[in-house]
């Protein structure tokens, strides 16, 4: 199982969670990685762990204002990006530039989306990877693995049915190893988190909890 932490910009110390999830990550035959604030990706990167941003945006080098460079960010040490998170939704054109920006700095990619039907188009972009994420869940600390299987069962029909090399993750509400479980047992390769590690009062506890099944 991938198990993907996303820091959002919850005021965790970034550092310190990068180094918990890369301890955990040495002891677990799951694979864990990180995704901190563009601003922290390089010290997070620094310690060793599996970095992703959080964002890029569908654009080169040149004329551009606040944007995410996929360059900059693979240069500061991310090996890869998140893209149309529930919380940075772009429009399907922008989704597909992104997965190009992505692409073209060597990062690897996952499309989030909504539900199964956005699963399935956003499959046919050709990501390495897929989440579906029920905004109506996120953040909430009820999982998606076990309050809404049928959404994780289905976004994994409708990848595979698009194309059966892109991977299915799933995220929202997920916390505990039991939640992973569930996210396996329904199809899923992986799980977006956030809130169950970025606000716990011991992310390295929290993190320990969700591979100890594994
Ligand atoms: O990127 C992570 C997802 O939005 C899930 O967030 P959450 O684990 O706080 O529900």
């Amino acid at each position: 199982m991938f198990i993907l932490v996303n820091l959002k910009t919850y005021p965790c110390d970034p550092v310190a969670v990068a180094e918990a999830v890369r301890d955990v990550d040495e002891k677990t035959d799951a694979r864990l990685a990180v995704a901190p604030q563009d601003a922290h990706v390089e010290r997070v990167a620094a310690t060793g762990v599996e970095t992703w941003a959080q964002h890029v945006d569908p654009i080169d080098h040149g004329s551009n204002t606040g944007h995410a460079l996929a360059e900059s960010l693979a240069e500061a040490g991310a090996e890869g990006t998140l893209i149309n998170h529930s919380e940075k939704r772009l429009k399907l054109a922008d989704i597909d530039g992104s997965i190009r920006a992505a692409e073209r700095a060597g990062l690897e990619t996952i499309v989030c989306a909504n539900n199964p039907a956005q699963i399935g188009a956003s499959a046919a972009l050709g990501p390495d990877a897929v989440a579906v994420e029920p905004p109506e869940l996120i953040g909430t600390g009820t999982p998606v693995s076990q309050a809404d299987p049928d959404v994780v069962e289905d976004a994994v029909d409708a990848a595979d049915g698009v194309d059966d090399d892109v991977s299915v993750l799933c995220g929202a509400g997920i916390s505990t190893g039991e939640d992973v479980v569930s996210a396996a047992d329904l199809g899923a390769e992986g799980v977006l988190l956030a809130s169950g590690v970025a606000k716990a009062d011991d992310p390295a506890a929290a993190l320990a909890d969700l591979v100890d099944p594994l």
